[in-house]
């Protein structure tokens, strides 16, 4: 529940993606975990995105009393992704539920949590919580794409093993581990115990209440420092940079961010070039920065979105706003 102007309050609806490569047993979760929420009474709205398939697939899931939306195009990251937002932005989700969005396994996951981080049409939505589905016999055989693969684990907040009867123990066994070691924090879940953990956080939410209870920690990802016990599971938060900074100054509040960063990508102005508004993307664990002019953009607000898991909000928070405002050279004009 956020604050806002005039003392009102709204709660958000919790979104859970659902992402994993091509094929990997997303739709085959999604209906199970579409079941497990029915058993439940927690209300829940479908989205799918999977290339010329979302509407075969949309009309499998309709045989439940769910709104099931499909977007056709190619891929919510990129060409679909005003699209996705539209939908976003519309559609209409039971009061006290959730929604689910399968996401083409195709997709730079990163990149889309990112603009839901930033859009306005987002704002009704919790950050994202995530579900990564990992192919147990296919697991990073899938070369040259076996890195999309391994970033779509990344800002996992919940994984799923499937194709678990095809592989042996040993197998099996590293998948596990190499899925943990890309996302330590996520948790393995089935459709039963993701729900336990939605059903909880879908009422805290409609309670306004800002922590989830003790019952859902047990099924939140494990957090390792004391002090991150209790933030939430999922991916991202934004934060409001000042609107001119020096580039050594946001370079080292970059850096210095906590270790459940996993990158940040953001719009700013340096005080070297005030003229020419920048986007630029910070990446772990390298802790580079990198900065892109917006040629003939000129109206940005300075923004940062921090994507990881268990994110410490309150620390990231206090770092940006240490972050000191650069003076305007005497003669510049925005
Ligand atoms: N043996 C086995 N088959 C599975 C499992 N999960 C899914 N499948 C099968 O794998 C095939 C692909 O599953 P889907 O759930 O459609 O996978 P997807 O990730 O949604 O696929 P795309 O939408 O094409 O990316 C289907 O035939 C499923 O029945 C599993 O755990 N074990």
């Amino acid at each position: 529940m956020d604050a806002q102007p005039g003392g009102k309050s709204v709660s958000r609806i919790p979104l859970v993606l659902i992402t994993g490569f091509l094929g990997a047993g997303k739709t085959t979760f999604l209906r199970a975990l579409m079941t497990a929420l029915q058993a439940r009474k927690t209300g829940f709205s479908v989205v799918v995105n999977d290339f010329e398939n979302a509407e075969v697939d949309a009309t499998r899931l309709r045989s439940s009393d769910a709104t099931v939306t499909a977007i056709n195009g190619s891929c919510v990251c990129c060409s679909s992704l005003h699209e996705f937002m539209a939908v976003l932005g519309d559609i209409e989700v039971p009061r006290g539920g959730v929604l689910l969005v399968e996401v083409n396994g195709a997709s730079d996951v990163m990149s889309l949590i990112a603009a839901i981080t930033a859009r306005h049409e987002c704002r009704r939505f919790t950050s994202p919580l995530q579900v990564t589905v990992a192919d147990a016999q296919r697991w990073q055989k899938r070369s040259p794409q076996d890195e999309l693969e391994r970033e779509q684990v990344q800002t996992a907040t919940h994984s799923v093993i499937t194709h678990v009867e095809e592989v042996n123990e040993e197998r099996l066994a590293q998948v596990r581990a190499a899925v943990k070691e890309l996302s330590p924090r996520a948790v393995e879940c089935s459709a039963e115990s993701l729900a336990d953990y939605l059903r909880l956080v879908a009422a805290t939410t409609r309670l306004g209440r800002q922590d989830v209870p003790k019952k859902a920690a047990l099924l939140q990802p494990a957090m390792h420092r004391h002090h991150h016990e209790g933030e939430r599971a999922f991916t991202s938060m934004r934060v409001d940079l000042p609107f001119v900074v020096r580039r050594a100054d946001l370079e080292q509040t970059l850096r210095e961010l906590p270790e459940e960063v996993v990158r940040v990508k953001g719009l700013c102005r340096l005080a070297e070039i005030p003229t020419v508004p920048l986007s630029f993307q910070h990446v772990r664990p390298q802790a580079e920065t990198w900065f892109l002019p917006l040629l003939g953009t000129q109206g940005i607000v300075p923004t940062g979105v921090i994507i990881g898991v268990g994110l410490p909000a309150g620390e990231i928070s206090a770092q940006f706003q240490r972050l000191p405002a650069a003076d305007l050279l005497p003669d510049y004009q925005p």
